[in-house]
């Protein structure tokens, strides 16, 4: 029903740029094929996984201008300097927790008139996200907490996941992890979840219930995944909901440490809402009875819930030591009582091509016609952190972080 409308596919542009794409050839074919008044230019790129002729052949057209496009598609932060006056942007501006290192970004929407847009914010009306690579984060995640341990412990050496992969090889791989009567725990049954517990399950350790992950020992691995309402209860002893605790993170304090004191190995997978109680506290790693020895945060939020998270980890260097008593990072696998940690983002663009194809079906079945059919059920609304360079409600409280001068 369309009359016209053009999608622009950007070119990644940070610094190693990520060779993921939002928007695939199968799906651009498919679109195209569905909706006649539809064009898809794409910039060019030699470090996309999909090469430029593979759009060309289902009918894209190169093209390094994208000025004349209604929506522009990236998957991570766009560089500022790039951003045309008063277009609409779709990609994860990773500012929606005021995170400082895109503050002048989301400055630059503004000043731009820009439409912003965040996939981090789509969500169907059963409040489920739509489009994300969380459940490929969640596979890379596990393999690199289980590669740490198995370094740590010197009990079984996985390949390092340097350049990209396939999920294929990922397996064959995890064939070599041997286990220890080791406790394993995930906080969070969501996307990124599902992945760890696919790792899980290929590495044959076995999920218990809470009872079996306090009160029992095992000869084998086994994981235990604690959602909120096993980590965190209400500060005044109400019985927990989750929509209570979504709505009034504050009124919550953690209850994490009990799994701190028969968990080895920990896995954070869990969303976390900054205005929500930490897991712990570097104090709190301290104590003897703080067991944790491998901590993989695929939340990778910095100053977040996982507060020995001090530093984003790289792809090709994903671990370092946190060493509880003197606050310090040290050198990965250096010994003593040091946590080791793994805190990666961008850990999906390791498969780039199957997480590109996932991420781009979830676009094209649930998203993008919104843009020209109408969006009826409002999930573009939502997701929208600026419209035409003014901040919205829902996401007001990044007015005064946008206002802040540097
Ligand atoms: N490191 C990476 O490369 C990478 C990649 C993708 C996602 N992530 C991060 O992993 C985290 C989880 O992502 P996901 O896709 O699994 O999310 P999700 O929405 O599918 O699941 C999140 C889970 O967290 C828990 N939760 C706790 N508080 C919540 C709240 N206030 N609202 C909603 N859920 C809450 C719930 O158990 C929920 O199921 C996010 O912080 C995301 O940014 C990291």
């Amino acid at each position: 029903m369309i009359t016209e409308f053009t999608i622009g596919i950007l070119r990644e542009t940070q610094r190693n740029p990520d060779t993921r794409v939002a928007l695939v050839p199968q799906g651009a074919r498919r679109l195209l094929n569905d909706y006649k008044g539809l064009s898809i230019l794409v910039q060019p790129s030699k470090s996309r996984v999909f090469s430029d002729e593979e759009y060309v052949d289902v009918g894209c057209i190169i093209s390094e201008d994208l000025s004349p496009c209604d929506l522009l598609l990236g998957v991570k932060e766009v560089d500022k300097n790039t951003l045309m006056e008063g277009k609409t942007y779709m990609f994860f501006s990773h500012t929606a927790k005021k995170q400082q290192h895109n503050q002048t970004l989301l400055q630059a929407i503004i000043h731009k008139n820009i439409t912003l847009i965040d996939y981090e914010y789509l969500f169907t009306s059963k409040n489920e996200r739509i489009a994300a690579f969380g459940y490929f984060a969640g596979l890379v995640g596990a393999y690199n907490t289980l590669r740490a341990y198995g370094i740590k412990k010197d009990i079984f050496s996985l390949a390092p996941l340097t350049g990209t992969t396939t999920k294929e090889k990922l397996w064959k791989e995890l064939k070599k992890v041997v286990g220890r009567n080791d406790k394993i725990l995930i906080t969070g049954k969501g996307k990124v979840s599902r992945g760890v517990e696919e790792v899980m399950q290929a590495c044959h350790i076995y999920k218990v219930d809470i009872d079996g992950f306090f009160n029992k020992t095992y000869d084998d691995p086994v994981y235990f995944i604690a959602d909120p309402l096993q980590y965190a209860k209400h500060k005044n002893s109400i019985p927990f909901t989750f929509s209570d605790f979504k709505a009034h993170p504050r009124d919550f304090k953690s209850n994490f440490l009990r799994f701190a004191e028969v968990a080895n190995i920990y896995m954070a997978t869990h969303y976390w809402d900054i205005r929500s109680p930490k897991m712990f506290s570097l104090e709190d790693v301290k104590s003897q009875l703080f067991k944790i020895e491998v901590i993989g945060d695929i939340t990778c939020d910095i100053d977040g819930s996982v507060p020995t998270t001090q530093r984003v980890g790289s792809i090709d260097s994903p671990y370092y030591d946190y060493n509880p008593f003197t606050g310090e990072e040290e050198k990965a696998f250096s010994g003593g009582k040091n946590i080791t940690v793994m805190a990666v983002d961008k850990l999906p663009s390791i498969i780039p091509k199957e997480s590109s194809e996932y991420f781009s079906d979830q676009l094209v079945n649930h998203v993008l016609s919104y843009f020209w059919m109408g969006d009826y059920n409002k999930v573009l609304k939502k997701a929208t952190i600026a419209k035409n360079g003014k901040i919205k409600k829902r996401f007001a409280h990044l007015r005064s972080f946008v206002q802040e001068r540097l």
